[in-house]
């Protein structure tokens, strides 16, 4: 073992066995690095840093040597590292590698330092809460979280409280009762609407213990600190792609035991003074909302129910007149139309995380009404996005340059157009050309917004018109118009409002996920990967 040097932890190497080969082990305290080289050619060389290492356990490994030559050797000591393995496409594997020696006290010695190692690692959670949906996606949550999360999550020594939902809203009502302040964050094993659930009852529970009026729509909202993880299990699952960039039960559940922490925008949607939810994906109205209608009554259809109404919707084709009016995020540094996306570490979310404080102090400074836009229009869609939305039937999402962290909403308005437009609309959310490259479709990165649609409009100054109401839903005068005479409604990630007219604001990063965004490239710069490490030295 190499001695210390100016009173710095001593680097710990051993020569110690990985199969029937003696490997040089390496442990380097200063740059938190265990490493393993074949000091015989073809010399594989192994990297994994004390951030990505998941457990280190003693291991029995009698039996494997019990055979042949081994028989005559002395007891053998081992221990087995599992690390985060990257494999293809934004995944993550649990991987593990075993090595032993005959000297026990040494391999005690490795156990113990790997150890405090992992005690190193602050941002790790001890203690978790977790919720299942059984009934969210596939109904197959229970199951996931079973046999593919809580051997991980034992293997890491995290400890849980589980509790399976027996209703809508159980989570969320929970979190108010509940001392959430004794768990390092909490779990939700489900859909987007589960997730919604958690982040409301989160969100809901902070504001209420700090005294904020969640129904006031200019209350500077506390932010909140304790973490949500995200184990998808549920149709779209597009809060977990758009941060993980897969959706992949192991993968979000080795994100949650390294401690990984992603900040997150959140709008805050009212109607008159009255508080109506919290939206972190889509916020859509139109198409989205028409397609969340007509998918909520086929619930018993499972995952395929948006896939039905989605082509029904389409087929329908209905628009609707209203009034946007927006106030443009003056100093955020991208734009909607950027190449760059928003990717792990995330310069424009990092500078923007000043803002939150920012806020604070403005609050009550009202911005001129001149920086207000105003569109009326007939639209197809309005739709309002957090973040990118992308999920696996849109692997780049509805505004792929849109931000996780960066205190702003990407409004997308696509104006009344002809089926096949629409279609060449609805297509390029599936592929790699530029979804805002069409005349009818304007997209502008926002802090706020308000949505009157002309129907309201219209009753509120006090137009009647008979015979739109007793006629129904559609356009008397042009039955083959497709303008619809009634509202559509708002899709707030995948729930429906009650409201069709809405007042929105984005807080920037008001909670945080167990993530840590897009990684770019992934598995094709994964320095840590096993096999790629190789070629790299
Ligand atoms: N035990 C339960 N019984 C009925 N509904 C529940 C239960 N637990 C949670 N819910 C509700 O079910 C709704 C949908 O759940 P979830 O989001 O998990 O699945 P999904 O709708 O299939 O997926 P996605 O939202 O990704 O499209 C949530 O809004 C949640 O409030
Ligand atoms: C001919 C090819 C056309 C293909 C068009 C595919 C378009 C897919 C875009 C999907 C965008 C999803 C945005 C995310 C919304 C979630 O907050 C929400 C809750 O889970 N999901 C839906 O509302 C469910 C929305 C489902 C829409 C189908
Ligand atoms: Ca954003």
């Amino acid at each position: 073992m190499e001695q210390p040097a100016g009173g710095r932890r001593p680097r710990l190497v051993s020569s110690l066995a990985l199969g029937q080969r003696a490997w040089e082990v390496t442990l380097e305290w200063e740059r938190g690095l265990l490493s393993w080289r074949d000091p015989q050619p073809p010399r594989g060389n192994c990297f994994v840093p004390a951030s990505e290492i998941i457990a280190v356990e003693e291991t029995e490994i009698e039996k494997q040597c019990s055979s042949g030559k081994w028989q005559k050797m002395a007891k053998p000591h081992a221990f087995t590292v599992y690390y985060v393995k990257r494999a293809q496409k934004h995944r993550w594997q649990c991987n593990e590698v075993t090595f032993w020696c005959v000297d026990e006290q040494l391999c005690n010695q490795w156990i113990q330092a790997l150890k405090e190692l992992l005690e190193l690692q602050k941002s790790r959670p001890k203690q978790l809460l977790v919720y299942i949906n059984p009934y969210g996606g596939k109904q197959q949550g229970k199951r996931i979280y079973e046999q593919k999360v809580a051997p991980l999550f034992s293997l890491a020594s995290i400890s849980t409280d589980v509790v399976i939902t027996e209703h809508a809203n159980h989570a969320k009502d929970n979190l108010f009762e509940v001392n959430i302040y004794k768990y390092d964050g909490i779990v939700c094993v489900g859909g987007d609407g589960m997730f919604s659930e958690v982040m409301h009852g989160l969100i809901g529970r902070i504001q209420k213990d700090s005294g904020i009026d969640q129904n006031n729509p200019k209350a500077p909202l506390v932010q909140c600190n304790i973490r949500i993880g995200i184990i998808p299990a549920g149709s779209t699952d597009c809060v977990c792609y758009a941060t993980v960039g897969v959706t992949d039960p192991v993968t979000s559940a080795l994100h949650i035991i390294v401690g990984d922490s992603q900040p997150l925008d959140v709008s805050s949607i009212h109607h008159n003074n009255t508080f109506l939810k919290y939206s972190v994906s889509l916020l859509g109205y139109g198409f989205y909302g028409d397609i969340l209608k007509d998918s909520e009554k086929k619930r018993w259809m499972g995952t395929i129910r948006y896939d039905f109404s989605g082509f029904k919707t389409f087929l329908s084709h209905h628009y609707y007149e209203g009034t946007v009016s927006f106030l443009p995020a003056k100093h955020t540094l991208g734009s909607p139309r950027d190449k760059k996306r928003c990717r792990t570490g995330c310069y424009i979310c990092r500078q923007s995380k000043q803002q939150p404080e920012e806020q604070q102090k403005n609050y009550g400074l009202e911005h001129n009404g001149d920086d207000w836009k105003v569109i009326k229009g007939k639209f197809l869609a309005i739709n309002a996005v957090n973040m990118s939305c992308a999920c696996p039937r849109s692997p780049k999402g509805l505004s792929p340059a849109a931000h996780l962290a960066d205190g702003s909403i990407d409004l997308i308005l696509v104006r009344k157009c002809s089926r096949f437009n629409f279609l060449r609309y609805l297509v390029r959310h599936t592929n790699q050309d530029d979804q805002f490259d069409f005349t009818f479709v304007e997209v502008y990165r926002i802090k706020k917004f308000q949505f009157t649609s002309k129907h309201l409009e219209d009753s509120d100054s006090g137009v009647k018109d008979v015979g739109k109401k007793r006629f129904g839903q559609f356009c008397r005068d042009h039955p083959a118009c497709c303008c619809n005479l009634s509202n559509s409604i708002w899709n707030c990630d995948g729930e429906t409002l009650d409201s069709s007219a809405i007042e929105v604001r984005v807080h920037c990063q008001l909670m945080k996920l167990f993530a840590r965004g897009i990684e770019e490239n992934s598995n094709d710069e994964a320095i840590y990967n096993q096999s790629t490490v190789e070629q790299l030295l």
